[in-house]
């Protein structure tokens, strides 16, 4: 999966239990202008988190969006599957269409 930053206002990633230890999942974290990937390592019973552009955008730029991707990892076997439920909170766009202002 290519590099992007999700649409929605946060997106929760979930692991079913007999899969937890699949890695795959990077984030890409930017210093002084060169881009750094690491490995986000799968942790039991957890739910990952992303900010996504719409919580960006509320957040009149406050909260950064993650820019992440998915690479097969090189220790699983050709025949293994890597599972992933990703849950996308979208907003609804008859409501906030621009940023909440700062109180
Ligand atoms: O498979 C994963 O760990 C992440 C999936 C993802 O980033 C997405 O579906 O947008
Ligand atoms: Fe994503």
């Amino acid at each position: 999966m290519i590099s992007h930053i999700d649409r929605s206002s946060i997106t929760l990633l979930i692991h079913a239990p007999s899969i937890q230890d699949q890695p795959g999942l990077q984030v890409c974290i930017s210093t002084q202008g060169k881009e750094h990937w690491y490995d986000v390592p799968p942790k039991k019973s957890a739910i990952g988190v992303n900010i996504g552009s719409a919580l960006h955008s509320w957040s009149c730029g406050l909260l950064t969006p993650s820019l992440h991707r998915v690479v097969y990892p090189q220790t699983l076997s050709q025949v293994e599957e890597r599972y992933c439920v990703a849950f996308f909170m979208h907003p609804d766009s008859e409501y906030l269409k621009g940023n909440l202002t700062r109180i």
